[in-house]
């Protein structure tokens, strides 16, 4: 379903830090990305799910070369990733209680009425009590917090999710969680996985197959 061929990325021209990468997922696979710190995992993870735009190269989803990224992509396609990052805290606006955080995709794509339902049926599956709902984002411990974001990633229920490290700054327990609600979601619904990371352990357990950065070029 997504692919990238040949992607030149970065955030200057004449220095990019993704050179000439290709990379597949295919639909309901689960892919690992391993790299060490700084290759271009995350500039990489960006342009797949349309966040960053590339230099150069083509990316196909369902076949399709995408053409427009953030804002400029049309909604189905923006839609149909989900995304969660290492820092929950720069992800989440700091005002909202984590139940409007969660929210913010409805409502933004004008399905507020969908709010509660959605709620009610997410969190349970990442393990958010009621009374954390209502908290605001400095009133939570980062793996709540963190819980949070990932049902954000998973209420219009994408197609794609991008975990980018999404359980590093966690505790093993908080890590096992977030993996299996991500797989219990993709068990439901088909969804395919891009997973990056630096941990080669976790990935190899949690993923179909995992490449290694350098591989990709
Ligand atoms: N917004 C930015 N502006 C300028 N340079 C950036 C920006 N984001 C990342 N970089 C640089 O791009 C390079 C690749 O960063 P990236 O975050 O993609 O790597 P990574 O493999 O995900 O690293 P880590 O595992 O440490 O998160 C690094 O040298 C980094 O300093």
């Amino acid at each position: 379903m997504l692919e990238l061929r040949s992607i030149t990325a970065g955030y200057t021209r004449n220095a990019p830090v993704v050179r000439d990468v290709s990379l597949t997922v295919a639909p309901g696979e689960s892919v690992g990305l391993l790299g060490p710190s700084g290759c271009g995992k995350s500039t990489l993870a960006r342009v797949a799910a349309l966040l960053h735009r590339p230099d150069s190269g083509t990316l196909l989803l369902d076949g399709e070369p995408v053409r427009h990224w953030r804002h400029r992509a049309p909604r189905d396609r923006r839609t149909a990733f989900g995304v969660v990052f290492q820092q929950a805290r720069l992800s989440a606006d700091p005002r909202l209680p984590l139940t409007d955080l969660i929210a913010e995709p409805l409502r933004a794509t004008g399905r507020g009425r969908e709010v509660p339902d959605r709620i009610a049926q997410l969190a349970p599956v990442v393990g958010l009590t009621p009374d954390l709902l209502t908290r605001r984002p400095h009133e939570v411990s980062d793996g709540q917090l963190q819980r949070a974001c990932l049902a954000r990633a998973l209420v219009l229920r994408p197609r794609l999710l991008v975990c980018d490290e999404m359980t590093a700054m966690l505790d093993a327990s908080t890590a096992a969680a977030l993996v299996a609600a991500v797989e219990d979601y993709r068990a439901a619904t088909g969804a395919a996985l891009l997973a990056v990371g630096h941990d080669r352990t976790l990935l190899e357990r949690w993923c179909d197959r995992t490449v290694h950065w350098e591989s990709l070029s």
